[in-house]
């Protein structure tokens, strides 16, 4: 037997950094957690259990912490790239960095209409994701995103015209709830090294923040006539706001809210127009898929 791929690490690494601003007293928390994943001449150390080439896993943990410390941990494509590109040129055996950033909300109260200079709170499980792709002498490629993020709106979608053979019972309909659960990505063009992706990195939180603006107005305002078409329009504009994308793309669950008919209960309306009271489903759920170039 011989190994077709082996990468090794460490997963779920959580870290918290804060920022405390000497001048106006106000202190800014970033939280985190990290997966790395190295690759390279390490098979001995499967093979005939040579641990000479082994960076122990609690060695990349104890990393993490010192490069946090070190360097800014935003944004996270940047100290994505730091801890990666740390790597492979620490260890010469070592060929490529495989790092994935979660980022987790701490969203700043706002106490008596002011921001509050050190409380914050979880507004939603949302969290904002990069995974970056080191390889000694390739450059390094990122890969952004959000996910998570929940969203519902309660008319504005339609869906029919599909077909219609011996299999379907679904109605069409011009009016239905739309809900999803947002994963974005947008992978950006590859960069030759730590100063191309230095050179960039105001364009990282702007292509986070348009790429959240663009999905939930495009959600909120499209008359919706299937989820395929409305995330290709997200994708159409998120490559537009930002010009260092090469590809956008989007997995969006379809999360059913069944209408209820009651009209057992003394010919009670409710379905159609009269659709009040109505039952999410926790599955199955339509699961929608895409990945939108610029060619
Ligand atoms: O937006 C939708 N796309 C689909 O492909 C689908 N299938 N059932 N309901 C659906 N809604």
């Amino acid at each position: 037997p011989s190994i077709t791929s082996a990468r090794y690490g460490k997963d779920n690494v959580r870290v918290y950094k804060v920022d405390r601003d000497e001048k106006t007293g106000v202190q800014t928390v970033t939280e985190m957690t990290v997966c790395v994943l190295l690759e390279g001449a390490i098979d001995v150390s499967y093979t005939v259990a040579d641990n000479s080439v082994v960076v122990a896993t609690d060695s990349m943990k104890n990393t993490i912490y010192i490069k946090a410390k070190e360097n800014p941990v935003t944004p996270p494509e940047l100290f994505a790239s730091i801890l990666g590109t740390h790597f492979i040129e620490t260890y010469p055996h070592i060929t490529t960095a495989n790092i994935k950033i979660v980022t987790h909300r701490w969203t700043r109260m706002t106490i008596d209409g002011k921001p509050h200079p050190h409380s914050f709170y979880r507004d939603g499980a949302e969290t904002r994701n990069v995974e970056a792709v080191v390889r000694k002498g390739k450059g390094i490629e990122i890969r952004s995103g959000i996910v998570g993020l929940l969203v519902l709106k309660s008319t504005g979608s339609q869906f029919h015209g599909f077909v219609r053979d011996e299999y379907t019972t679904l109605p069409e309909t011009w009016d239905r709830i739309l809900s999803t659960e947002v994963d974005c990505g947008w992978a950006w063009k590859t960069f030759s090294g730590m100063a191309a992706v230095r050179a960039v990195v105001p364009k990282f939180d702007k292509a986070w923040s348009d790429a959240r603006s663009i999905t939930m107005k495009t959600f909120a305002e499209e008359d919706s006539p299937s989820v395929q078409n409305t995330m290709y329009k997200m994708c159409g504009s998120i490559l537009k706001a930002a010009p260092e994308v090469e590809a956008v793309d989007y997995a969006l669950p379809n999360k059913h809210y069944f209408e209820i008919d009651l009209s057992w209960h003394k010919g009670t309306q409710n379905t159609g127009k009269n659709a009040e009271v109505y039952a999410p489903q926790s599955g199955p759920n339509g699961l929608i898929k895409v990945t939108v170039g610029r060619s």
